[in-house]
């Protein structure tokens, strides 16, 4: 169903009779004898496409004729409204037995003003109509609670973008937040483009914008947090995870987008195995970041967690000057994506530069290993220790890619990553010293990177290495291939 936006000063069109009758029918007690009479003289801005009632329309027309009524509905027509409404509760994510509690009501609200904004499109007095119908929301008799999300539904297709960020936050929080007009004529343009696409349902993304924010996702735990708090204990896991789950579905794509509204995208600087990375520039503060999102969508609860992992193993260990910066994370069209600190380069195998000097070799391995002791005394081991994951930022390395890290003491699964880079115990299903295994990865990547040839995958050089048997490096000095030995134990 399209929905019509009417210029400022042509919101002048009114109920069918249908419709203004059902109301009139619908509307009880005195709130909403007062709404009605309001109602007679504001006009919302309700499609007129169809002059066949809805399925609403019956719902609000079955719920004053409640008892001796049955509801008939057409299935064809309830169909093609499937997609149409988002009911009461799965658009608050509020359950009926729960009562939020009552906001202040305003009360100061002048209704001849309020009709007026309603034909005119006066933004801030109809906001405050809106703050009213929220007021009225949380008060919840069932007759009122109907009414009123009948009311909230046409609000939002009354609106654009711009006032439901503002509606939204007016709903969450009461706190003020920049609406999505700040950002730039860039973002305009990718709206406009998908505009046509957005109308064509009648609840828009932004709608499923609006709902997820007015119940937020649950706090989960961090496992790598020695003194986690239990937040995951959720008494309303099951309602968010339709509604409002860490990972809302609809919300981004082609519609609201995090990365898109946050970031300016300059250039694609990275692919792995599971993820694309991105160098992008944050807009509100004018920096430079990697973001790094998930390559294909994660619909399964468990493939989320999975991902979060590496994350949540960034976040729990806070900053450290040879380990990658994490700044922040989010799901957006059941991607993952990460705001990392923004690196040259990797010490990929592939491409220049490697470690041309000896010096330069001990510096990466001291560094990185400052990285390991770090991780190390928090319980952590990274088990993916690999040129590839060892950045450069303006001459220091930096250990990222924790897609593998996991807690020593055995808690958490076990994902080894490179076979090239692993001892021979983990390959033999031996856990009992990852923090050893790091140390093993380490000394075969700075190994790889002074020889300047790849690692073998399997054979007997690849045995040779794990028995500390490495092969003779003429252009380095003694200790320094003495200290290569030790880390290859
Ligand atoms: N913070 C960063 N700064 C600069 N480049 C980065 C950064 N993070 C990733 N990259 C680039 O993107 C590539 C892929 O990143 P990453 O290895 O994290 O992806 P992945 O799919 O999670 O990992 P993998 O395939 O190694 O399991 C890297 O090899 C690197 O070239
Ligand atoms: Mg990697």
């Amino acid at each position: 169903m399209k929905r019509k936006t009417l210029s400022k000063g042509k919101r002048s069109s009114a109920y069918t009779k249908r419709q203004r009758k059902s109301f009139n029918i619908m509307v009880k007690g005195s709130l909403a004898n007062h709404l009605t009479v309001q109602l007679d003289q504001v006009s919302l801005n309700l499609p007129l496409q169809s002059a066949k009632p809805s399925r609403f329309q019956k719902l609000i027309e079955s719920e004053a004729h409640s008892e001796s009524v049955p509801l008939d509905f057409d299935h064809e027509a309830d169909a093609a409204d499937e997609k149409d409404f988002i009911l009461s509760q799965d658009f608050f994510c509020t359950p009926d037995y729960i009562t939020p509690e009552m906001p202040a009501m305003q009360n100061n609200l002048d209704w001849d003003k309020i009709s007026q904004a309603t034909l005119l499109g006066n933004r801030d007095i109809f906001m405050n109509f809106c703050d009213f119908l929220i007021a009225c929301y949380y008060l919840r008799p069932s007759s009122h609670g109907l009414l009123i999300h009948f009311l909230l539904i046409h609000v939002c297709i009354f609106l654009s973008d711009a006032n439901l960020a503002t509606l939204s936050t007016n709903i969450g929080h009461k706190e003020l937040e920049l609406a999505n007009d700040t950002f730039g004529t860039y973002e305009r343009k990718t709206e406009k483009s998908v505009e046509m696409k957005k109308n064509q349902s009648y609840v828009s993304q932004s709608a499923v914008a609006l709902r997820c924010r007015v119940m937020p996702p649950p706090c989960l735990k961090n496992p790598y947090l020695k003194d986690a708090t239990e937040f995951d204990a959720d008494p309303f896991g099951n309602q968010r995870s339709k509604c409002a789950g860490f990972s809302p579905a609809g919300i981004g794509g082609e519609g609201l987008s995090r990365y898109r509204t946050d970031f300016h995208e300059i250039e694609k600087i990275g692919n792995g195995n599971f993820s694309h990375v991105f160098k992008a520039l944050k807009r509100i503060d004018g920096c430079m970041y990697a973001v790094k999102h998930s390559m294909r969508q994660l619909h399964q609860d468990t493939e989320r967690r999975k991902a979060l992992m590496e994350v949540q193993a960034l976040a729990a260990l806070g900053t450290h000057e040879n380990i990658v910066g994490y700044y922040s994370s989010w799901f957006e069209n059941e991607q993952l994506y990460i705001q990392l600190e923004l690196c040259d380069h990797s010490l990929s195998m592939n491409k220049p530069p490697k470690l041309s000097t000896e010096g330069e070799a001990l510096k990466a391995m001291h560094q990185i290993a400052k990285a390991l002791q770090f991780i190390h005394e928090r319980g952590i081991a990274h088990l993916d220790v690999k040129p590839e994951n060892i950045y450069v930022k303006s001459g220091v390395y930096k250990l990222g890619d924790f897609g593998c890290a996991t807690l020593l003491n055995k808690t958490l699964p076990i994902e080894e990553g490179d076979a090239r880079y692993m001892p021979q115990e983990i390959l033999n299903d031996n856990y009992d010293h990852l923090d050893k295994v790091d140390i093993f990865s380490l000394g075969a990547a700075i190994y790889e990177l002074v020889r300047g040839s790849s690692l073998p995958e399997s054979g007997p050089h690849f045995l040779n290495l794990r028995e500390g048997k490495l092969p003779l490096l003429p252009s380095h000095s003694l200790p320094f291939q003495n200290l290569l030995k030790v880390l290859n134990f």
